[in-house]
């Protein structure tokens, strides 16, 4: 599904209006139709419940107004906060303001500070709250008197719907740089917006509603950037299907090499992450005193052995073995517990001279591409996947940075880089050319544990064995790996989730992508 920026989503609005002349106010209209239905969801029957409205001076405010108007209609008691004086309403808004006052129907002025008891009292006695206070329009951090009314709402313990947005949540970016709803429910309108799918807005969001507005789908030619909500059916429309005279072949060799002797899991877990991603052959080099144990941990696997340092990672001298197991790769994953060992790193910098197929470079790789103090020359079709620690590294920001504005460190280091990017941690964010970004909504906190990110990485690598695009690999990988930890979090919580419970919870994403019609993932 597309994601838009605020001002794309104006300029298909204003589309929609002056080119094809579907007026504003059935825009308006459909908007809190819609936001009605969610209320209708979350409450079950609405007669004889409450609502709390809380209305600000855009067409945001506007939306909140006709969800007035059909909430009245549905035996609702209906309370109306108005935020912004009423003359300040103009355009659609005040067309619906003027729509409710010829029904003599009241709406209270809450625009002062001297109004937050009046706001308390509602907020008290409602059953539902609907933030229709900004929508996209809105910039920076919200007036001291609205963020008092946002905390209270926040605090209330009320089911809280947000009308397009979260209030006090920037639409372009997701910052969020003060008070901020936090809502039970989005109903955002015709598409996802920016600032909804990436960290910090999307936490405030609640379960995210993308509804029809009636934009016709047809303007969406005239969006030039790339950006994807990632969803199953999407993944699973780029997974090759089975073919019945399929042979291991057909699914392509992936080549991992990883580990060290303190980390010989993350050569395991990378491997499992191939086998299970539908990698026809996987092949893992590992240190040779690791061989034996990663033969047995992974026997689906072909393993190689090759020479090593006294502590125990990969020598330079492995370099030929090395190459000698690239020969008819269709994907490499280098970079799980490899170690930093500076010799492995000058290892590092040549194997990548030798491969002549797309890469996953991941963990340690990461590391060691951050510290060779020269831009180095990387594979065709490289997908690095770096935390926001390796991510700071790889584009000289510090963590926070990184952290505070993710979908700019996505950025940056594309450009540094030109390889496909995926930056990993709540909201994985994928950057895959100017303007290209994938957004991925699966994945959770008890997935923050050792070993995941090797699982992906091998997952990755099997996805461009089997043909996918680099962006295409990444993007999927993402969504699957996130799906694989969201089911095994239903069975189990957030608190025993391992690596190991990802891998084999894969198994039930791969049969839900076979039944979507994908290939036997
Ligand atoms: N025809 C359209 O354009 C449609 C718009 N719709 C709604 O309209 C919304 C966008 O409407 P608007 O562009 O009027 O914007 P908003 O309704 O988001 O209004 C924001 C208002 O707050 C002000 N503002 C911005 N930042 C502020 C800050 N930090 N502190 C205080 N005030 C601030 C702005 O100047 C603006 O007047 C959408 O989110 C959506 O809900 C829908 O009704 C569908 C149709
Ligand atoms: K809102």
């Amino acid at each position: 599904m597309l994601v838009l920026k605020p001002e794309e989503m104006r300029q298909l609005d204003q589309l929609a209006i002056k080119k094809l002349g579907i007026p504003g106010a059935v825009l308006m209209e459909n908007a809190g139709v819609q936001v009605v239905q969610a209320v209708e969801k979350l409450l079950g029957e609405l007669r004889g419940k409450r609502a709390t409205i809380l209305v600000g001076k855009g067409n945001n405010g506007g939306d909140g107004l006709v969800v007035a108007r059909h909430l009245l209609n549905r035996g609702m008691e209906v309370k109306t906060l108005l935020l912004a004086a009423p003359e300040e309403i103009r355009g659609d808004a005040r067309l619906n303001l003027e729509i409710l006052h010829n029904l003599g129907y009241k709406v209270h002025y809450a625009g002062q500070p001297s109004s937050l008891n009046t706001v308390k009292v509602a907020l008290l006695y409602t059953d539902i709250i609907i933030d229709a206070i900004y929508g996209t329009g809105f910039q920076g951090s919200v007036p001291e008197y609205v963020g008092q009314v946002i905390n209270l709402v926040n605090d209330s313990g009320k089911p809280i719907v947000a009308v397009d947005i979260p209030s006090g949540v920037e639409g372009a970016s997701g910052h969020v740089h003060g008070p901020a709803i936090k809502a039970t429910a989005t109903v955002t309108m015709a598409y996802p917006k920016v600032g909804l799918v990436v960290e910090p807005g999307a936490s405030f969001c609640g379960q995210l509603l993308v509804a029809d507005i009636s934009i016709p789908t047809v303007l969406e030619k005239e969006v030039i950037a790339r950006r994807q909500l990632l969803q199953g059916e999407l993944v699973a429309s780029w997974l090759p299907r089975r073919a019945a005279e399929g042979h291991k072949g057909t699914y392509g060799k992936v080549v991992v090499v990883a580990g060290s002797r303190n980390m010989s899991g993350a050569a395991v877990l990378a491997t499992l992450g191939a086998l299970h991603g539908g990698a026809g052959l996987v092949e893992v080099i590992v240190p040779r005193s690791l061989q034996d144990r990663v033969a047995v941990a992974v026997p689906a696997a072909l393993t190689r052995g090759a020479e090593e340092t006294p502590s125990g990672t990969l020598a330079e001298a492995a370099l030929e073995e090395i190459t000698a197991g690239l020969a008819g790769a269709q994907a490499v994953v280098i970079g799980p517990g490899l170690g930093q060992e500076e010799e492995t790193g000058r290892l590092f910098r040549q194997v990548l001279e030798r491969i002549g197929c797309p890469t996953v470079i991941d963990a340690d790789g990461l590391n060691y591409l951050a510290a060779a103090g020269e831009k180095l020359q990387l594979p065709p079709g490289t997908i690095l996947t770096p935390h926001p620690g390796e991510m700071a590294r790889l584009t000289g920001l510090t963590t926070a940075e990184v952290q505070k504005d993710r979908l700019a460190a996505v950025e940056r280091a594309w450009r540094n880089w030109q390889a496909v990017i995926v930056l990993k941690g709540a909201r994985t964010l994928i950057a895959a050319g100017e303007n290209c970004y994938y957004f991925n909504p699966t994945g959770n906190p008890g997935m923050a544990t050792g070993g995941s990110g090797d699982v992906l990485a091998g997952l990755i690598g099997a996805l461009l064995a089997q043909g996918l695009s680099p962006e295409q690999a990444a993007a999927a990988g993402a969504w699957l790996h996130g799906r694989a930890g969201d089911l095994a979090r239903e069975e189990m919580g957030e608190l025993a989730l391992t690596a190991l419970d990802v891998v084999n919870y894969l198994r039930k994403v791969s049969r839900e992508i076979w039944q979507l019609g994908g290939s036997k993932l």
